[in-house]
């Protein structure tokens, strides 16, 4: 099948366990929770998102024929080292299109495979890393990964409702927007509070990389 792709780059992962670590972030087109444009933020199901992920126009973006010619690009991507390769697929919902074919071709150039994901669909096979966010009104039908990460707060998801899941960590992100210095604070303050949540700051954000 082919892949809609917003934008493709090379940065640090920002968030999670994983903070600090370059990655090539393969960024899909198209979210199942919002359609991306303002006029319908506060009628989606998910109204916080802080990403463009609508159409294809972004840096190294567009529309890619097979699972070989994307592959191909996220390695030209990356360079020419063969070490520590690692590709986050984020969005929009990347699950709605990630698919076996994609994930075989990047194992095949060396890549560790990383999801960030809303939680709504099930995983595909042979993912190297699944970060689920939930969402407060989506149901959850991926109740298994490495991470868990959080938005916070978000008054009908609170933390006690994901705690029991298996997942091996456990983090609290601040919701970034108008209120994020209060959410800074209730994010901090519920992390120190009960130890198995850890806090994930933006570090992206606090310095200027994408
Ligand atoms: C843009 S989403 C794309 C992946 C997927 N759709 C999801 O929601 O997990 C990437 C990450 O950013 C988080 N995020 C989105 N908007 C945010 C905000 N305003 N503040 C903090 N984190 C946010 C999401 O929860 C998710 O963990
Ligand atoms: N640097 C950086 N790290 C990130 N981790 C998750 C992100 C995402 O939008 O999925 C993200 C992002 O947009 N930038
Ligand atoms: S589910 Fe993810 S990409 Fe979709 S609107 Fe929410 S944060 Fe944005
Ligand atoms: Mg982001």
């Amino acid at each position: 099948m082919s892949y809609a792709v917003k934008e493709l780059y090379t940065t640090l992962q920002g968030e999670g366990a994983h903070t600090g670590r370059r990655a090539v972030f393969l960024r899909f087109a198209g979210c199942n929770l919002w359609t991306g444009r303002e006029q319908d933020r506060t009628e989606a199901v998910c109204t916080f998102c802080d990403t463009d992920f609508v159409g294809m126009d972004g840096p190294g973006g567009g529309r890619f024929a097979d699972a070989e010619g994307l592959a191909a690009a996220v390695e030209r991507e990356w360079g020419h080292t063969r070490d520590h390769r690692y590709v986050v697929c984020t969005g929009g919902e990347p699950l709605l299109q990630l698919d076996t074919a994609l994930i075989e071709a990047l194992h095949a150039r060396g890549f560790e495979v990383g999801v960030e994901t809303n939680g709504t669909q099930a995983a595909v096979p042979g993912l190297d890393w699944i970060c689920v966010s939930p969402k407060a009104d989506a149901e959850l039908a991926l109740r298994q990964g490495n991470e868990l990460k959080l938005v916070y707060p978000q008054p009908l998801a609170m933390p006690e409702r994901f705690e029991g899941l298996a997942f091996d960590h456990f983090f609290l992100q601040p919701m970034d927007g108008p209120t994020q210095a209060e959410n800074i604070a209730a994010a901090t303050a519920y992390c120190l509070a009960n130890p198995r949540w850890r806090l994930s700051l933006q570090t992206h954000k606090l310095i200027g990389i994408p």
